[in-house]
């Protein structure tokens, strides 16, 4: 494989994803490289489906391998929402901000005891010839009642990573993506792409 889009409108995710291919031997494109492409409606009930529909319709559209990523906050005390609606949480318009103050509302009398969460991450890569193989990455940890840290996207500033003893948004990149549900699937990606 010589060229590979990645099919992500989030900044954040880019970045880390574009940190964990460094080493990979293609020519790394993203969406900016191609800004007439539609918006890809994210209408599966899986992070898989999604996934798969982001990859596989940047891949027809582009005649390049498209790598897609679908991720999501899962609480165990919310019965698993926000899940595949976490980018949506808050409603249309929602921010990364708007997402984590209703998330701290939701969660607010609950114990930390019962604030288990998890991240879960799927990754996509799809041909042109609509193939597509997928490769998923959890990460297990409890969500804060109030924010921490400066960095990373999302719900980082919220969720406590036990081993680390500090949110995601207090970890470097490098060390978020050595642990990370993102860093996982694509550590499985880059095993497969380095077999073939
Ligand atoms: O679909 P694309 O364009 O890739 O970008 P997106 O931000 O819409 O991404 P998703 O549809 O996969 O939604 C993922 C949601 O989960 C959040 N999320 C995913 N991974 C995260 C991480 O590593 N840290 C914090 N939040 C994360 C993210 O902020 C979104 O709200
Ligand atoms: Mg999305």
């Amino acid at each position: 494989m010589t060229d590979l889009i990645v099919a992500t409108r989030n900044k954040g995710k880019l970045l880390e994803i574009g940190k964990i291919l460094e080493g990979v031997h293609c020519r790394i494109y993203s969406l900016a490289d191609f800004p007439d492409l539609p918006e890809i409606e994210e209408d599966g009930v899986t992070f898989e489906q999604n996934a798969i529909k982001k990859a596989s319709a940047i891949a027809q559209l582009t005649g390049l391998p498209a790598l897609a990523d679908d991720s999501g906050l899962v609480v165990d005390a919310l019965g698993g929402r926000p899940g595949v609606f976490s980018a949506r949480y808050a409603g249309t318009g929602a921010t990364d901000e708007t997402n984590n103050a209703k998330l701290l509302e939701e969660l607010r009398g609950t114990p930390p005891e019962r604030r288990g969460a998890a991240f879960h991450c799927v990754i996509a890569l799809c041909l042109p010839d609509g193939s597509c193989t997928t490769f998923s990455g959890e990460l297990r940890g409890s969500i804060l009642e109030v924010p921490q840290g400066g960095g990373g996207f999302g719900y980082d500033p919220l969720f406590f990573v036990e081993e680390e003893g500090s949110s995601l948004a207090e970890l470097p990149l490098e060390r978020k993506n050595r642990l990370s549900h993102r860093g996982k699937a694509l550590e499985l990606l880059k095993g497969k792409l380095s077999k073939a």
